[in-house]
């Protein structure tokens, strides 16, 4: 019979775990979704995982192509949807070509191609006829996309583009998929008419031939080489690519924002340039509903762990003390708990405001396309840098055994890492949003209003001035008051920065010189975003026992801590005195005492297979120890008493000491 050892923890629970979980999946057919493709992918052995990280390269990344062969099959003989077919990705939980394909070559495509482009390329696409990676960074320039070199040359005699890299720092470097798989690529590169530029398009551009999968002629492919972690990211082939004047018809340049004519003439369209900047929206926003599947899911590891691991405390002979009732472990985990479901709450809003702008571009309106820019920007930063940070966390609050490949969190960590730099530098994509806040301080005095994330701006005047209403503990656990301190917080360190900025006689140096104040006036106003989305989602009916009470406390634990981590700016911008930050602190322990006994069922609640989880640390049932020893007996380096090499190197240095001795 199988025992649960966290029975225990689980009869603690003060609320419906079973609807909580119907929450965190965003709706009750989500959560049915989710569970039977989980369900069908752990239970299939070609989704096997366990041995990734024993694998060399060629042989995990020829896995990888199998299994991506294997889901494709499976999809197509089960009829997934496409929600169906997203999470057998996700629960696959192996980085593969595919991603780029689905994941960017379509949505350029569809995101920047005309109503032509998109029917005669999608359909090949959908079917998987042509695989597409996304090249846009080069050996020398990624964040700084208008500095990309690979140019692309109308030329009237044959109505064609030559598409060519002119240095070596212009090669294609990093694209995944491109390295070993991609047909065909969205290039982006310098458009050139008639003797002039007119700045980076995407070009739908043929890489390998459809018959031998060989390089076409001039083209030069291959794989970057070894990534960060053993097995992790080394699933995916990111590639360099060079073209040495390779030509391509006219109308495979991506013509939704600007149109090269027959003659070479250039002619805008009456939709923004930005839009060719679009996939990467799209992606940006992808990425932050993702952040918590992986906070979540380290979360759901060092939780279950930590109430099974004990250390000191022994009373009289008895039981240890389990690890979670620590205070200093619980100021560690549970503001990590909370963030995967602010994480959660914050992506359902992006996917809606996503949703809003693809609308409105249809209908014309790009009214509100700074604003997603800024949102997708900051909250990707953001998100993926406290779940990067949280991931190594959780690996510490694991003890040594977190450091086995087995806990599943090195893994974890090797492979979510990238996401702080990859579609766009986090530190980069913060001056974005900084940019817009600074522009939109600057216009508060001109009669435009501010709008969207940026509506609190328009009363800067209170905000300015409010003073923190706190009079005791309890006080903090007010959504008004919370909203008001971090309202005002972002607002006087916006005002601040653009009052400093303003005595710049040159902005550009200005904002170079400040740019580091920038940054934190861009976190502060992202963790606003944060913060106000979880408050105004629990305004919504919450059904399930307990739920919305649990989903309060978690809330509160997200804002306090983050006012305790950022106390030096509450306190700086005179939002609160010392004696309330001195309450915010006693509420934020009150906090998790409450969280302490639902600790568990909260992290059962993302409803994680253990093949998913891929963790003995964070096993469902808890057994923990003899899984560990079983597992290390598994490790090839025990398959023989001796190892090979003993007697050649190590036995010899023996026998001389031996010798020695007896000299
Ligand atoms: C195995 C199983 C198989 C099963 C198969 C089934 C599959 C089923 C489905 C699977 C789905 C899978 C989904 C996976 C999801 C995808 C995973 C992807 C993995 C990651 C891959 C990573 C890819 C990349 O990294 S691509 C490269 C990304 N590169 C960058 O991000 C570069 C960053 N740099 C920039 O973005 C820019 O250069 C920038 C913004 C920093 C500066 O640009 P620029 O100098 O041109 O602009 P500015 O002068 O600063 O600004 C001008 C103006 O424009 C505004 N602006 C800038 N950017 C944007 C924008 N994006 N949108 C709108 N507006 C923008 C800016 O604010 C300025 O505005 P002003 O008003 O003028 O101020
Ligand atoms: C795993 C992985 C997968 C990828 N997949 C793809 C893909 O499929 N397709 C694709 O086209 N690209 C891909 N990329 C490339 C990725 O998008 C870029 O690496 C990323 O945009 C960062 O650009 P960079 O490498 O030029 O960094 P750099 O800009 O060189 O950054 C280096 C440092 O400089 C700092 N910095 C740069 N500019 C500024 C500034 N203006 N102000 C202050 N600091 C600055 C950064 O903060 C950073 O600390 C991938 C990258 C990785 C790691």
């Amino acid at each position: 019979m199988e025992v649960d050892h966290l029975a225990d923890e689980r009869s603690k629970a003060q609320f419906d775990v079973e609807e909580m979980k119907i929450v965190w999946a965003g709706s009750r057919h989500a959560f049915q979704v989710s569970d039977r493709i989980a369900r069908l992918v752990a239970s299939d052995p070609a989704f096997q995982k366990d041995h990734r990280a024993r694998l060399g390269r060629k042989e995990l990344f020829k896995n990888t192509l199998r299994k991506a062969a294997y889901a494709w099959k499976r999809i197509n003989e089960l009829r997934l949807t496409e929600e169906e077919a997203s999470r057998l990705r996700f629960f696959v939980d192996e980085p593969a070509f595919t991603d780029l394909h689905w994941g960017m070559f379509v949505p350029a495509i569809k995101g920047q191609g005309t109503e032509e482009q998109q029917q005669k390329w999608l359909p090949l696409a959908h079917k998987m006829q042509i695989i597409g990676c996304y090249a846009q960074t080069e050996l020398g320039h990624g964040s700084n996309v208008q500095g990309l070199e690979t140019t692309a040359t109308f030329d009237p005699q044959t109505d064609e583009f030559i598409i060519h890299s002119p240095t070596l720092t212009s090669s294609k470097w990093w694209p995944g998929g491109l390295g070993k798989v991609a047909t065909h690529g969205v290039i982006y590169a310098r458009l050139l008419t008639n003797g002039q530029e007119h700045g980076v398009h995407g070009f739908i551009v043929q890489i390998r031939s459809l018959d031998d999968h060989l390089p076409l002629p001039g083209i030069t492919v291959g794989d970057i080489g070894i990534k960060f972690g053993s097995g992790a990211y080394n699933t995916m082939d990111n590639g360099v690519l060079r073209f040495d004047q390779v030509r391509i018809p006219r109308n495979q340049m991506l013509m939704r924002v600007s149109q090269v004519t027959r003659e070479g003439k250039v002619v805008q369209s009456d939709v923004p340039r930005q839009l060719v900047y679009g996939t990467m929206v799209f992606v940006r926003k992808t990425i932050v509903g993702d952040a918590s599947n992986a906070l979540s899911r380290a979360v759901c590891i060092a939780t279950r762990y930590s109430a099974v691991r004990r250390q000191f405390g022994s009373q009289k002979g008895g039981l240890e003390t389990q690890v979670i009732d620590y205070k200093t472990q619980q100021n560690r985990l549970f503001p990590l708990l909370a963030s995967a479901y602010a994480f959660r709450v914050v992506g359902e809003w992006m996917e809606w405001l996503y949703t809003d702008v693809t609308q409105r571009l249809k209908a014309n309106d790009f009214s509100t396309l700074p604003e997603v820019h800024a949102c997708t920007a900051g909250l990707k930063s953001l998100t993926t840098s406290a779940t990067a940070d949280g991931i190594e966390e959780c690996r510490k609050l694991c003890g040594g055994h977190g450091y086995l490949h087995s806990s599943g969190l090195p893994e974890l960590f090797a492979v979510y890492v990238p996401a702080c730099t990859y579609e766009g530098d986090n530190i980069v994509l913060l001056l974005q949003v900084a940019r817009f806040l600074m522009k939109t301080v600057s216009q508060l005095g001109s009669g435009k209003k501010a709008v969207g994330t940026t509506a609190y701006m328009g009363r800067v005047e209170q905000l300015m001035q409010c003073r923190c209403d706190v009079q005791n503990a309890e006080d903090w656990l007010k959504p008004s008051i919370v909203m008001e301190a971090f309202e005002a917080r972002a607002t006087r360190m916006s005002v601040a920065c653009a009052r400093n900025l303003s005595k710049f006689g040159n902005q550009e140096e200005g904002f170079l010189e400040l740019s580091a104040d920038l940054v934190e006036v861009a976190v502060a106003h992202c963790q606003l975003i944060v913060v106000s989305k979880f408050i105004e989602k629990l305004q919504q009916d919450i059904p399930g026992k307990g739920v919305k009470n649990q989903l309060e406390n978690l809330c509160s634990v997200y804002a306090l801590n983050i006012l305790h981590k950022h106390l030096g700016d509450f306190l700086s911008t005179g939002c609160i005195t010392p004696m309330q930050a001195s309450l915010a602190n006693d509420q934020l322990r009150s906090l998790y005492s409450q969280v302490r006994p639902n600790a568990v069922a909260l992290v059962d609640a993302f409803n994680y297979t253990d093949h998913f989880l891929s963790s003995i640390l964070g096993r469902y049932d808890g057994n923990v120890y003899p899984k560990l020893y079983e597992d290390a007996w598994k490790d090839p380096l025990n398959d023989s008493i001796v190892p090979d090499g003993f007697h050649e190197y190590v036995q010899p240095i023996l026998k001389q000491q031996l010798r020695n001795a007896k000299l």
